[in-house]
């Protein structure tokens, strides 16, 4: 199939090394959780990333949004734009949720008279109420990630990062996300997920993309990966 699907990003020999000052020393940490990545990612694919903590998914996230440049190697993104859907990213503590849901629509690149006339849409989805005028600095969790997921689902982008916004918040706002995530995969938008949930990626997924010790262990079919990558953590 995948012959047939035009090539969204893709990445070669990918290596991304963190260089970090060890406190009260003069040493430097230097750690490269990305040593050779190569993979293609595909318009229309929904790809779960997977893999144990520090493998480096939230990295992998990182790059294919651009924020972070690989140290070697080559990202080619051809011409799509990215959204990243994270829980540690994005938001100005300070402004509102409505204020942040425009700065957001425009880091996307998106018209800011589209935006607006997305916000009651947005607003109405989130079901924060009041707090949506509200500084994001009197959000909980859960409330960020309705409004990161509000955000992302009413504003369209061509590739939808998510860094495992889905698993938190309570269970009916999470039926309610996946539910419109999948509306979103069937009409064919192209979406990369990092998920510590297996049910979750073989729910959403099409593919999976396993990281381990820097580099790919396995890519495919997201069920096969899953119960690859599930069977070595026995
Ligand atoms: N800015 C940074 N400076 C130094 N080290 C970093 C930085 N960001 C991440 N790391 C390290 O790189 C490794 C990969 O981090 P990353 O967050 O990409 O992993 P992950 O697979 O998403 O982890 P988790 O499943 O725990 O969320 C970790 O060991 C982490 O400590």
């Amino acid at each position: 199939m995948n012959e047939r699907k035009k090539s969204a990003i893709s990445l070669k020999n990918i290596r991304v090394t963190y260089r970090s000052g060890i406190p009260f020393t003069r040493a430097t940490s230097v750690y490269s959780p990305l040593k050779d990545i190569s993979f293609e990612l595909y318009k229309g694919d929904s790809l779960g990333i997977i893999g144990r903590n520090g493998a480096g998914k939230s990295t992998l996230l990182r790059l294919l949004n651009g924020i972070i440049k690989p140290d070697s190697g080559k990202v080619v993104n051809h011409g799509h734009r990215t959204a990243l859907l994270s829980l540690t990213v994005g938001y100005d503590q300070n402004l509102s949720g409505r204020q942040n849901a425009v700065i957001s629509g425009m880091m996307m690149g998106l018209k800011k008279r589209h935006i607006v006339s997305k916000l009651n849409e947005i607003d109405e989805f989130s079901e924060l109420g009041s707090f949506f005028d509200q500084p994001v600095k009197n959000y909980s969790t859960g409330m960020k990630q309705r409004l990161g997921m509000a955000v992302a689902i009413h504003l369209k982008t061509d590739v939808l990062l998510i860094d495992e916004i889905l698993a938190v918040g309570d269970s009916r706002f999470r039926k309610k996300s996946e539910a419109v995530m999948r509306e979103k995969i069937t009409s064919g938008d192209t979406i990369v997920l990092v998920s510590h949930s297996a049910e979750t990626v073989k729910r959403l997924c099409n593919k999976a993309l396993w990281i381990e010790n820097g580099v790919v262990a396995r890519y495919g079919d997201s069920k096969v990966v899953v119960a690859a990558y599930e069977e070595s953590q026995k």
